[in-house]
């Protein structure tokens, strides 16, 4: 699937120029507070009609202004899961599925009922009604709804938002699921980078109502005009690895990627299993020699491209690791005491629990 979107938009004060394409299993809109994630899904739905633009997925067109095209939501066959579930109360978890799948087109094949059921562990809650239900099995209930519609595209507006912590790490694996096996693309709002992370394989970046950067989420994440943004929340870099083995003995997993060989916390996972790590910029620690006692693993060698100041005036170095971008975070006194300068050569120590 291909969505391109380009839409011109005005609320209030608040100017909307968005101009993306995707081809992601999942995209993050990802981006401040008041950065405009909202609107630009309301418009891919159809809840909002803009001042102007076009919206295709893959040859068919939602929205074009110039042609006086403007499907409206129910004709465009896309889910949308919002924040807080919104789940019909007088009806139960079943009935509430059920609705999803009166909205699927008709001679198109149902989509599974049991197989969504068994994907997001549902299947014990069908005859309760929502308000007996904790919050993150309303969002489980609200996403198989929209899945049950059969869309050709799933909408997510932060939908972990309204869940504490606990409960966010549990909805979190099954929408891994939905993105690994529903074959349906998702486009995510999130100003949360950890879930964006776990999630995304493509990423757009608003900025004040326009795309800051857009493309796939590793080389987005390391573009140095991006890591401001970013640098709000957390600072890092997104690393792709594999699973190359396990010591037992030593407690470690060994992970391989283009950087070279880090060791991590042993973590059941098949050899060959692909893993992603957002490494963050305070878990690196720069030295000019490679340290002595300790041990070679997870030191590698990395060439300064460049240093940033960050609002709490510590710095943020960029580095090169065989073309990976990392970051490190070090104080003013640091940048001095190493005389760390672009186009030099250093040392990068990954703390082990970073790996975690
Ligand atoms: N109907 C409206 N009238 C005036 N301003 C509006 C209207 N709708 C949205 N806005 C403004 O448009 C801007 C973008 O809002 P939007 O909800 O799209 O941002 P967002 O990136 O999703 O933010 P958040 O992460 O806080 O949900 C905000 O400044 C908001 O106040």
């Amino acid at each position: 699937m291909s969505l391109s979107v380009a839409i011109e938009h005005r609320a209030g004060d608040f100017r909307l120029a968005a101009d993306f394409t995707t081809q992601g299993r999942v995209t993050s809109l990802f981006g401040p507070s008041g950065s405009g994630k909202t609107t630009v899904i309301d418009v891919i739905a159809g809840l909002t009609r803009p001042l102007r633009g076009r919206i295709a997925i893959d040859d068919l067109v939602l929205l074009d202004t110039d042609r006086g095209i403007c499907l409206p939501p129910w004709r465009r066959r896309i889910g949308y899961v919002f924040q807080e579930g919104r789940l019909f109360p007088h009806l139960s978890v079943r009935q509430n599925l059920l609705y999803g799948r009166f909205f699927a087109p008709k001679g198109e094949g149902l989509a599974d009922f049991a197989a969504i059921v068994d994907m997001l562990g549902i299947g014990h809650l069908l005859k309760r009604r929502p308000r007996l239900l904790s919050g993150g099995e309303k969002q489980r209930v609200a996403i198989g709804r929209a899945l049950l519609a059969n869309p050709r595209l799933l909408l997510m507006d932060e939908p972990l938002s309204a869940l504490d912590e606990a409960r966010r790490q549990d909805v979190l694996p099954f929408l891994a699921r939905i993105r690994d096996e529903a074959k349906v693309p998702i486009v995510h709002v999130s100003h949360d980078l950890s879930e964006v992370i776990a999630l995304a394989d493509h990423l757009v970046v608003l900025d004040a109502g326009k795309v800051a950067a857009a493309g796939p989420l590793a080389a987005v994440m390391a573009r140095p005009d991006v890591a401001p943004l970013a640098r709000r929340q957390d600072a890092g870099a997104v690393i792709e690895l594999f699973v190359a083995g396990h010591d037992a003995a030593a407690g470690m997993t060994l992970l391989e990627g283009a950087i070279g060989q880090l060791a991590a916390p042993l973590r059941p996972l098949p050899i060959g299993a692909a893993c992603r790590i957002w490494l963050h910029a305070r878990d690196i620690i720069l030295a000019r020699e490679a340290p002595h006692g300790l041990s070679a693993r997870n030191i590698l060698p990395v060439t300064i491209t460049g240093l940033l100041p960050h609002a709490d005036g510590s710095r943020d170095v960029l580095l090169d690791c065989r073309g990976q971008p990392l970051f490190a975070r070090v104080t003013p006194a640091a940048v001095a005491d190493l005389g760390l300068a672009p186009g030099q050569s250093i040392h990068a120590i990954i703390k082990s629990v970073a790996l975690a």
